[in-house]
């Protein structure tokens, strides 16, 4: 569903020019769920806002389906968002309206891209455990409600996508355990590809896949071992064991076959700019330059 080959992404204010995305690589499949983790600042909210198109990739190659989000439009683009993708933030209060009700919230945007439709809408609160909240002000809901009311809004143009940017960093563990199982039901049930921002090592063993991203490039991936785990439960682990106990880790390969060590491992070794290679017909060994460093 989504191929990102050498993406590029610059931001050029006055005087600097901060390269969010240094040629990043990374493919999705229609169906999956997955997860891009990463410090910050090291692009994983503009690799989303592009494939959310609300903002443009400077260079590379970008596909969504069948729209190329490099070459696209200006009226495709709002096409594209109208039709394919949904969009969920961490802070949710710029898509909602205070006075209005979890409905009304919801019925707004069906409104305004003219495909209005209240049982629908309903159906959507529903889905997001809201039935009897939907006549409630916005303002009379709890952080985590008006977080799955968001959600449902998300959800009003029947996208194929779901991208979330750290949807459940302002919530607590329940209601974040809560909105990781709706994401899991409409992922299972209607087919949406579900991509999530985190920052949250524990959310992202919940699900399938994890790519991490490291100064603007995809660095390492990480598979479940057991895909039809749903739920580790918590056995009071350290959260970063957790998601090596779920997944396996791979390291990324371009299609040059470029691939990227994690820094960690080069300072282990003193490995700055150059290192030895070997293949011994069964593994790759990279070791530290032994002229230059003995
Ligand atoms: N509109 C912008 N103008 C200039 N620089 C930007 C803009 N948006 C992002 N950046 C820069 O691009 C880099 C990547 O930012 P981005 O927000 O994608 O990181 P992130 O991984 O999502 O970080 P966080 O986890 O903190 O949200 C950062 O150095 C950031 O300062």
């Amino acid at each position: 569903m989504i191929i990102c080959e050498e993406l590029v992404k610059i931001y050029k204010t006055d005087e600097i020019e901060v390269v969010a995305l240094k040629g990043l690589n990374i493919s999705i499949t229609s169906g999956e769920m997955m997860a891009i983790i990463g410090n910050s600042g090291s692009g994983k909210s503009t690799l989303l806002n592009i494939l959310g198109g609300l903002d443009r990739p400077s260079a590379g190659a970008v596909q969504v389906g069948e729209w190329n989000l490099l070459k696209i439009s200006d009226d495709d683009l709002v096409q594209y968002k109208r039709t394919t993708v949904g969009f969920i933030w961490q802070n949710n209060a710029r898509n909602l309206v205070p006075y209005l009700t979890a409905l009304e919230n919801v019925e707004m945007p069906m409104m305004l891209s003219g495909q209005y439709d209240r049982a629908y809408a309903k159906q959507l609160l529903e889905w997001v455990g809201l039935k009897e909240r939907m006549g409630n002000k916005l303002q009379q809901l709890s952080g985590g409600e008006q977080q799955r009311v968001a959600i449902a809004i998300s959800l009003s143009n029947k996208p194929t996508l779901l991208l979330a940017d750290e949807p459940t960093g302002s919530v607590d563990s329940k209601t974040s355990d809560m909105i990781m199982d709706i994401f899991r039901k409409l992922n299972r049930e209607l087919g949406v590809t579900i991509v999530i921002v985190t920052h949250d090592m524990e959310l992202a063993s919940k699900v399938d896949r994890v790519v991490a991203i490291r100064d603007g490039m995809t660095s390492t991936e990480f598979i479940k071992r057991n895909p039809n785990l749903d739920d580790l439960g918590s056995e009071g682990k350290g959260q970063s064991r957790m998601i090596q106990d779920v997944h396996e880790e791979y390291v990324v390969l371009d299609r040059a076959g470029r691939l990227q060590i994690p820094k960690a491992y080069l300072q282990a070794l003193k490995i700055d700019n150059k290192a030895s290679m070997e293949f011994d017909g069964e593994k790759i060994i990279i070791r530290p330059p032994k002229i230059l460093n003995h």
